[in-house]
């Protein structure tokens, strides 16, 4: 164990972020009545290039006049291989009101680009006088984010939140998929006749949440495209909660229900963990470092991962007052 603690990532919620396009100004008031913890406004890939600067109006408007109540609200700006990215930040900082939380910056490949972007929105804030700093989410879905994802995670102060996108991440590698997450049917172990699936998503999500438990960081898994398919959403966030991710991405609102769900703790569970702790408890008043629960070991590391749940849901109950 090293001698520095593991820091604990922000103290917020983020089951679920929900998606909007920037040039769909519609949605906004829905987006903001809905459940999510995070409203991600985007300027980047749901937005057609000839639209992108309205969207950028639209949204900079939105972040002033739209009562977002508590939520964290975020707007995806674009890559920094296009355009658009520096006026992105520039108009933001310089015209939204201080209600805008984050942004999120897409593809990022390395902690370069993440100082670039830091650069730019240090001095953009200076100029303004915000004294709210804008905090940073980025996305892993390249090559080069998932190589250099330990530094990306360690670049900067600002960063929060790091998701991972399944669409461009499966591009960028060459993935034989069109698939956005979930099962790929040609991913499978054959024994005896029968097929099993295995989730192709899986070491690119225990890679993101290592980088990010190192440096407190929030590990989110990103989109699952077939909105139509609640079963499959169902059990690709039930695999990333049990990875140790904090929340997934809704690209329709009917997903958001599905990842709050999921990513709060059941009552059972927290039942559960705070019996494990009743008994850890009682086992070192009487000198003991571990016991048993339920006919099961527990120990003083049990009291570590009993604490996880006990206090997501503490934050979950705090969040509701
Ligand atoms: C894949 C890689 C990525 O980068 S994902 C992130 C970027 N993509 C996005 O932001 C896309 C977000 N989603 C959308 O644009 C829309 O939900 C899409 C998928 C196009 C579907 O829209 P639409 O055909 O209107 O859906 P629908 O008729 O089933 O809508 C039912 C009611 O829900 C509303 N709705 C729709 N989308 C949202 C949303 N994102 N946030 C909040 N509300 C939404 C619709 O307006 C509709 O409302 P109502 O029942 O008519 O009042
Ligand atoms: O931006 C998200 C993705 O999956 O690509
Ligand atoms: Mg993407």
């Amino acid at each position: 164990m090293s001698f520095r603690l593991q820091p604990s990532p922000p103290a917020r919620l983020n089951r679920c972020q929900l998606f909007g396009p920037g040039s769909r100004p519609a949605l906004f008031e829905k987006m903001a009545a809905s459940a999510a913890d995070v409203v991600n406004l985007d300027l980047e890939d749901s937005v057609a290039p000839d639209d992108k600067e309205q969207a950028r109006k639209n949204i900079i408007q939105a972040i002033g006049d739209v009562d977002w109540g508590t939520k964290t609200l975020s707007v995806r700006i674009n890559g920094l291989d296009t355009p658009w990215w520096y006026r992105d930040v520039v108009d933001l900082i310089e015209q939204a009101s201080d209600r805008l939380d984050q942004i999120m910056i897409p593809k990022v490949g390395n902690a370069m680009d993440l100082y670039a972007v830091d650069a730019l929105v240090t001095a953009a804030e200076k100029a303004r006088g915000r004294t709210k700093p804008i905090a940073f989410e980025v996305i892993i879905e390249s090559a080069a984010g998932i190589s250099h994802v330990e530094e990306i995670a360690a670049a900067t102060p600002r960063l929060q939140a790091m998701s991972l996108g399944a669409a461009d991440f499966a591009a960028s590698m060459g993935m034989a998929t069109t698939g956005i997450g979930g099962t790929q049917e040609n991913y499978y172990m054959a024994h005896q006749g029968q097929k099993y699936w295995a989730d192709p998503w899986h070491w690119a999500q225990a890679a993101i949440v290592a980088a990010c438990r190192t440096h407190g960081v929030l590990p989110v898994d990103g989109p699952f495209g077939d909105f139509s398919d609640a079963e499959g959403f169902r059990a690709q966030a039930l695999r990333s909660a049990t990875l140790g991710m904090v929340g997934k991405w809704a690209i329709h609102p009917s997903q958001v229900a599905l990842a709050n769900e999921i990513f709060s703790p059941g009552e059972k569970a927290v039942t559960e963990a705070r019996e494990i702790l009743s008994a850890m408890e009682e086992a070192q008043r009487s000198g003991a470092g571990a016991a048993v629960y339920k006919g099961r070991l527990v120990d003083i590391a049990s009291i570590r991962q009993a604490q996880v749940i006990v206090r997501q849901a503490e934050l979950i109950r705090d969040s509701a007052k």
